[in-house]
């Protein structure tokens, strides 16, 4: 069953519609990648997902329940987490303020501190050092911060922008592993990638935007194998 469920999304600035009519689906556990070249619309495909561009048409339902006109400040409410390609962790707040700044929308205290032990129990590291200013993290450990920061308001589906950019080879990995732990935990992932090969390998399906169009969908594994995929996606970087 689809988790989100994006049914002829458009979406564009000004005149320009840069997402033309996509059509996609993330289920409860899955991990699915978005690729394309620069400029395909990946980026503004999430942000028209999380009606942060003016969406144009189309349909964008979570757990069955139609989103299109939940603000984006309300969206962790509602069960969607997005995030930005660029860092967002609070760098002068220790790691412990971070983590309870992803539950700023929860009224209940006592579900605050129930949830922040639950992610800290997911993830050691940021318990060890949850004294410590988030500026201390390496680039991959403020990432799985801006991941599980996420999981204070218990999201059903987790979108991420470009997760491994500017990364070293093994934090890339840690952040893909923490992926696989959320998809586990039974939320459904959804990823815009550049480093596509890692990206597909750690997924299970996978969507190739052109144009701000999908063009192609099938499991990772397929896309991976795919010979049209791997030259023109995987060239540079695989
Ligand atoms: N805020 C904006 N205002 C106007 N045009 C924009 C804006 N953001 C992006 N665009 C345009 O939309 C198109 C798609 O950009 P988008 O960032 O969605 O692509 P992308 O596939 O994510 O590429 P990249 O990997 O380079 O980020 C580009 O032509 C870009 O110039």
């Amino acid at each position: 069953m689809s988790m989100l469920k994006v049914r002829g999304l458009k979406g564009g600035y000004g005149g320009r519609l840069i997402v033309d009519g996509i059509d996609l689906d993330v289920a409860a556990g899955e991990i699915v990648t978005v690729i394309g070249q620069n400029g395909a619309g990946k980026s503004t495909m999430l942000k028209s997902i999380f009606n942060m561009v003016p969406v144009r048409g189309g349909a964008v339902a979570l757990d069955g329940a139609d989103i299109m006109s939940v603000s984006p400040y309300r969206m962790l409410t509602v069960g969607l987490a997005y995030i930005p390609q660029h860092h967002s962790v609070f760098p002068k707040l220790t790691i412990a303020e971070n983590l309870r700044m992803g539950g700023y929308l929860l009224d209940d205290k006592a579900l605050l501190h129930e949830r922040t032990a639950m992610v800290e129990e997911m993830f050691p590291i940021l318990k060890a050092r949850r004294a410590e200013y988030a500026a201390s993290l390496s680039g991959g450990e403020q990432r799985m911060l801006e991941i599980a920061r996420t999981l204070i308001m218990d999201p059903k589906v987790v979108m991420l922008d470009e997760p491994s950019i500017g990364l070293a080879p093994k934090m890339v990995d840690l952040v893909f592993s923490t992926a696989r732990r959320l998809a586990e935990a039974g939320k459904g992932i959804l990823m815009v990638e550049q480093n596509v090969k890692k990206a597909l390998m750690a997924s299970d399906r996978g969507y190739v935007l052109e144009l701000g169009q999908v063009r192609i969908q099938d499991e990772a594994r397929a896309l991976i194998a795919d010979e049209r995929v791997s030259r023109l996606y995987m060239g540079v970087r695989g």
